[in-house]
């Protein structure tokens, strides 16, 4: 399947599709030509113009017109009136695959809006899609073809890992990787700050944490067998400085706090699919 020849919709500009839409370009071989975006304003006019991407301004159906694929990236509470400005280009004509980024909006959802069409997909990516290495949960309407499934695999694994789980699944993507990368920012964000605190520079200390994140979690990505306690117990010697480090955030609820988080996020998702 060759997905470089597709034409590709996006309807909204905003952070999400500029993450995806740079990932398909730099990694996944897409010729910017072929993709549209299309936003209610000029704001984000430059960016598009600059990736050399086709931008339409207020005017959704004629954006859709000939798409094979329709990437829904606006906010979750636009599915209906965006869905009416182009059903029935949608419903009619072209049989695009429909996919929607939207937290929280089910394809019942979606298709119901779309006055029942059946071509769509519910995905949920995240921002570091624009490096190539987002991380994404798909599910399928059971109306799609199997060759669907393969488009979309085909499409989301050139910019980052893509798993398929069972629709009632993706509000807890949208918790741990979709909403993800800002835990994980936070994190960053106190390491660094943790390092300064303790008499580093902040660039040095920024540096440190960003890589250290990145060195553990290539540590254990490369490393699918080793139990990931396994892999900071190899860190923490015997009385030494890790584990002072470990047993404070064990004691002060690390763990217990993002599980919370990712709850509440999870929990948050499924609010905003009830509102639509
Ligand atoms: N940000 C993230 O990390 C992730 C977001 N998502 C999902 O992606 C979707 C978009 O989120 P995000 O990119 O963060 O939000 P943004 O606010 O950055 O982008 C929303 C975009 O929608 C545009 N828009 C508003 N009204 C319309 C309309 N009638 N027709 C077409 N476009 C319209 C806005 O236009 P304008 O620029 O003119 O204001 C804006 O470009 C949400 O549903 C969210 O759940 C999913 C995974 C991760
Ligand atoms: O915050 C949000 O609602 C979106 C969905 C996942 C990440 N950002």
């Amino acid at each position: 399947m060759d997905i470089s020849q597709l034409q590709i919709t996006f309807l909204g500009g905003g952070n999400m599709c500029e993450a995806m839409v740079r990932g398909f370009i730099n990694n996944g071989g897409i010729d910017p030509k072929k993709i549209t975006v299309s936003t209610p304003s000029k704001r984000t006019e430059n960016t598009y113009k600059e990736l050399k991407v086709n931008h339409v301004v207020g005017d959704n159906k004629s954006s859709v017109k000939g798409a094979d694929i329709i990437i829904y990236c606006v906010k979750p509470y636009m599915v209906k009136p965006v869905s009416e400005e182009i059903n029935s280009i949608v419903s009619e004509k072209g049989n695009p695959l429909v996919i929607s980024v939207m937290a929280g909006v089910t394809i019942d959802t979606l298709s119901s809006v779309l006055n029942g069409y059946g071509r769509c997909a519910r995905v949920m990516p995240n921002t570091p899609s624009l490096v190539g290495a987002g991380a994404c949960g798909y599910a399928l309407s059971p109306k799609c073809a199997d060759t669907d499934g393969e488009l979309v695999e085909k499409l989301l694994s050139s910019i980052g890992v893509v798993k398929k789980v069972a629709e009632n699944l993706i509000d807890s993507v949208t918790g741990v990787s979709g909403s993800g990368p800002a835990y994980v920012y936070m994190f960053i964000e106190a390491l660094g700050d943790a390092g300064v605190v303790n008499g580093l520079d902040r660039a040095t200390s920024r540096a440190l944490a960003a890589q250290t994140v990145f060195g553990a979690a290539k540590m254990v990505l490369e490393n699918p067998d080793v139990h990931i306690a396994q892999l900071r117990n190899n860190v923490e010697s015997p009385a030494g400085t890790t584990v002072s480090g470990t047993s404070t955030l064990e004691k002060e609820g690390l763990r217990a706090c993002v599980i919370k988080a990712v709850t509440a996020a999870t929990d948050k998702a499924k609010e905003l699919g009830k509102s639509n």
